[in-house]
């Protein structure tokens, strides 16, 4: 298949319905056509549609289109609209970056030079504040409980979100005991058919798009910011590949917070509207502070298998890098006991699992293509633990003595790096610490 350009025809929103509706072309001599379906929580009473939410899914409709531009990867990526140079910078590098793993393993470097053309430039919108109860994304796992239980523990009474919940993302919104919102979002049925066929895939920035329609519901619900839960970590590349960074997780980065920030503040006017409240935590740190929750053991799943969008009945499969490193992660906050019941399993009583928690460690290979945190903040896991349990032993013979050294002085448990959280909720976080 050959393609030479890819087009955003048009959009549209119902709001009796909530049902906005993305098509996009990939041009070429036989042109494929997708249409992308969102549903957003409607509000009850009367849907007036504010002009920024019409601002927002116009950022959401470029931003989406990640999904079928794999599919032919064409050499141009044509915007639909005019707008402000904040925008155009965020387009390209969510083709960009957001799309490198993709690249990387289809072995497409082009599509790291990509420019997304947009047909002129608008100048900023006038600025807006936002206010009110915050919109807090959730996603089943470890992270978001955190974020949900400090924004509570503050009195601002926050709206669990999610897109597409599955039954372990309704599971600990029911464990919070808090009203949530979701939104359904409905890929192009032919992108499953050319999947079929062979046709190029690969990784997309899902949490660009999550956070889209996360801001879009906050909008319309005339809500407060959105609130995510990325950590320190999700920052850090997989790897250098013709000379730039491949990261798995790019738009959970905070480089990615920042431009979908300024693209959102330039395009609608909203101040503030998003920021990740944990983004200077580790991940060993989040896990210390999830463990002074009990009220979600039994619903609680990071695992990204429980989230195949074909199979949503799963919890944690106990064998994936995911699982291995958020066993390892809570391990010195909690019981083994406790840990085992939450993962229906003890992974560090199972031999087998060795070698991926080396790789963790950063022993072995890149860091793998999942969330999961630095290998320091393995290390330090490691060092926490003390007891003779099958895979410690393994591990602790396993790792060289010089990276004892740098565990020892590691700063894990000290908050820091680049953050995006306003003043008045980064003392919320400093309180819950
Ligand atoms: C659950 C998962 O890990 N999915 C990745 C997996 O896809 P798979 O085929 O195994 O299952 P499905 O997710 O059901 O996808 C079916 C097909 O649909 C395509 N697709 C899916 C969502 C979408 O928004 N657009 C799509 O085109 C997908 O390509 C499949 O063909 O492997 C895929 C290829 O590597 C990944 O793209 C799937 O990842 C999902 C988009 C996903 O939601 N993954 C998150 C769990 C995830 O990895 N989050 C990252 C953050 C990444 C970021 O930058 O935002 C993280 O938490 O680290
Ligand atoms: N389906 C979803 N809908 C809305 N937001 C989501 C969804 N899945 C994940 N998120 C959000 O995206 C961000 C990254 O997701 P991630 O899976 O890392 O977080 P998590 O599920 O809270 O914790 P963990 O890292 O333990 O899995 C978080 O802010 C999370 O709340």
């Amino acid at each position: 298949m050959q393609f030479d350009v890819m087009r955003f025809p048009s959009y549209a929103f119902d709001p009796v319905t909530g049902v906005a509706t993305f098509d996009y072309v990939l041009d070429g001599p036989e042109p494929l056509r997708f249409t992308e379906t969102i549903t957003l929580p409607a509000p009850a009473g009367p849907t007036d549609v504010p002009e920024t939410l019409h601002r927002v899914l116009e950022l959401l409709h470029v931003v989406a289109g990640v999904s079928y531009y794999k599919v032919g990867a064409p050499a141009r990526v044509l915007a639909p609209r005019p707008v402000a140079p904040e925008v155009a910078t965020w387009f390209t590098r969510i083709y960009t970056d957001g799309l490198a793993e993709y690249a990387y393993r289809n072995q497409l470097p082009h599509v790291l030079e990509l420019t997304v053309e947009t047909p002129g430039t608008l100048p900023a919108a006038a600025p807006v504040e936002v206010t009110g109860r915050p919109l807090s994304a959730v996603g089943g796992g470890k992270d978001s409980i955190v974020t949900l239980e400090i924004l509570r523990a503050a009195g601002l009474d926050p709206v669990p979100f999610s897109v597409n919940p599955n039954p372990v993302i309704e599971n600990v919104n029911a464990a919070s005991g808090l009203s949530a919102l979701a939104a359904r979002r409905k890929l192009d049925p032919r992108l499953f058919e050319l999947n079929k066929a062979g046709a190029l895939n690969g990784h997309i920035p899902v949490t660009a798009i999550n956070s889209l329609i996360a801001i879009a519901t906050a909008v319309w619900h005339g809500l407060g910011p959105v609130v995510m839960s990325n950590e320190r970590s999700a920052s850090d590349p997989n790897l250098i590949w013709n000379g730039r960074e491949v990261n798995h997780q790019w738009s959970k980065g905070v480089l990615a917070e920042g431009l979908l920030r300024d693209a959102v503040t330039a395009h609608t006017g909203l101040v503030d509207p998003y920021f990740s409240l944990l983004r200077t935590l580790s991940e060993l740190h989040i896990a210390q502070l999830f463990a002074g929750h009990t009220a979600y053991d039994d619903v609680v799943t990071s695992c990204n298998k429980a989230f195949k969008l074909h199979d949503p009945t799963a919890r944690w499969c106990g064998d994936c890098p995911k699982c291995r490193f958020v066993f390892l992660a809570m391990a010195p906050h909690m019981p083994r006991e406790r840990l085992a019941h939450i993962f229906g399993h003890d992974l560090f009583a199972d031999e087998a699992q060795v070698p991926g928690f080396l790789e963790l460690l950063g022993v072995d290979a890149h860091k793998p293509f999942e969330c999961v945190g630095e290998a320091e903040e393995c290390l330090v896991a490691l060092s926490m633990l003390t007891d003779g349990a099958p895979v410690l032993v393994a591990l602790r013979a396993a790792v060289p003595a010089s990276a004892w050294d740098d565990a020892s002085h590691s700063n894990v448990f000290t908050p820091g790096g680049e953050h995006h959280i306003p003043p008045a909720y980064l003392k919320l976080l400093d309180d819950a610490l």
